[in-house]
């Protein structure tokens, strides 16, 4: 593919994404399917240009608000050629000619805008803090009260391109198995520093090469993601329930370290994606999962079981703080479509509806990939005041070998301090009935 038509693409999956009600990756993955004959090395080409263009988008807008442009897919790929790639006006004309795959010629004003960014860089020395940084109004006062000095340092972390983690999947291979067969292929992988069944590719590569993938042997997920559905601690002939379930990442995770013993029960109210989590349990061999589907957090299934479970994992629908290095346009999506305050109004219903799941001393495992407080300290300590049943596990006894990874008594994960996702994870444990912690009190 022609550098111009690799534009072109990217301009019009840009333009897909800044008009579409859905987040990127799903337009992304639309846009795959429609493309199968692409080259993978054009794919991944268009795909890097495509997330630099997100993640830069703040100082993009900034720019052409200062010289009076609208904020057009077409204007922000224009400013970025010359701004983060540093082409000469002549360069991006010769890219936009209007051939039959490339992007339509250049307009005068098009130039003209080209020759006023000329020799400027992303970054201006008037440019505000938050558009530097790329954080949103609304996340910026609360990552701000929760870094304090390390504001500046969490938020370049997640302006980097993030790491691509794979899971082993120990229900149909071992660890060291796939890291040799990858290193045979010439994949530069090693194992994560933390998630037992871990590894981290240090290139970027087209996923067609990962035969594992195919055969269900691997699954990606970020090494934050893994540790999470660890701490849930699911023991074989264990009953657990995935309340926020999605496409199911976790529930592989949980039944295989369940080795496909005993019963997981993968919740959510989104249809789709409890149908993705079927197919990828099949994919994947795992035999002791079936999906639920919840009209709401409050569905009578709910009531119906309350009691029955070892294990409950609530990995709530948060802000996604904690994924923008994954998903840079989350941070100009997360509040318009729902607003913190009904985000958190809602974490703390799933919560207390969830909770009704915990047989006495099971545990309860509150999960986000937020790294904002509202979402996380404070709701477990809204939870905690409100449920006098429950108390706090502290990380360092659920999980020693993580213990420095905590916060307090939670898991507290962020890109800058541990290289991952953003993650926070608190395990709750519901007190025993007075007779099983008494049972000298119980009467004759
Ligand atoms: C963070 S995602 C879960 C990701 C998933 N656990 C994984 O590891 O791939 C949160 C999920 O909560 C679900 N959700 C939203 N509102 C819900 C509710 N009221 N009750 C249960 N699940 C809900 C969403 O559909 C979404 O799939």
């Amino acid at each position: 593919m022609i550098p111009s038509a690799r534009l072109q693409a990217a301009l019009e999956l840009l333009g897909d994404v800044d008009s579409a009600a859905r987040p990127a990756d799903a337009v992304i993955s639309s846009w795959l399917r429609s493309r199968r004959k692409m080259e993978d090395s054009d794919r991944g080409k268009v795909l890097d240009l495509l997330a630099e263009l997100l993640r830069a988008r703040a100082r993009l807008d900034w720019w052409l608000d200062r010289l009076g442009r609208s904020d057009t897919s077409r204007n922000r790929l224009l400013a970025f050629l010359v701004l983060a790639e540093g082409r000469t006006p002549e360069q991006v004309k010769r890219l936009f000619n209007g051939g039959r795959f490339a992007p339509a010629a250049l307009t005068e004003r098009e130039h003209a805008l080209l020759v006023k960014l000329r020799g400027s860089t992303l970054v201006h020395p008037a440019m505000p803090d938050d558009v530097r940084l790329e954080c949103p109004d609304w996340a910026s006062e609360p990552l701000r009260q929760r870094f304090g000095d390390s504001f500046e340092t969490e938020m370049a972390a997640l302006l980097s391109p993030p790491t691509l983690d794979l899971r082993v999947n120990t229900l149909k291979a071992s660890r060291d198995g796939v890291l040799r067969e990858l290193t045979d292929i010439g994949v530069r992988a090693e194992t994560s520093t933390r998630a037992p069944q871990g590894l981290r590719v240090r290139e970027s590569l087209s996923l067609a090469r990962l035969a594992p993938l195919k055969r269900g042997e691997i699954e990606i997920q970020d090494e934050g993601s893994q540790l999470v559905a660890l701490l849930v601690d699911a023991r074989p002939g264990d009953r657990v329930v995935d309340f926020c379930a999605g496409a199911g990442g976790k529930t592989l995770a949980i039944a295989a370290q369940m080795n496909n013993k005993g019963r997981i029960i993968a919740c959510d109210v989104s249809e789709g994606r409890l149908k993705r989590s079927a197919e990828r349990f099949r994919k994947a061999g795992v035999h002791n999962a079936e999906t639920r589907l919840l009209a709401s957090e409050t569905d009578r299934w709910v009531k119906r079981h309350k009691g029955g479970f070892d294990r409950v994992l609530v990995d709530a629908p948060c802000s996604g703080t904690g994924t923008w290095r994954r998903n840079p346009d989350a941070r100009w999506r997360a509040t318009q479509e729902q607003g913190l305050d009904a985000l958190v109004a809602l974490q703390a219903r799933i919560l207390a509806s969830a909770a009704r799941l915990v047989k006495p001393g099971g545990r309860l495992v509150y999960a986000t990939c937020s790294m904002l407080s509202r979402e996380n300290e404070e709701q477990v300590a809204a939870f905690l005041a409100a449920h006098p049943d429950f108390e706090a596990l502290p990380l360092r006894d659920t999980a020693p070998h993580l213990a420095t990874l905590a916060e307090g008594d939670h898991l507290s994960l962020t890109p800058a301090r541990h290289d991952t996702d953003g993650f926070f994870a608190a395990v709750l444990q519901r007190a025993e009935t007075a007779a099983t912690r008494h049972p000298a009190q119980e009467p004759a």
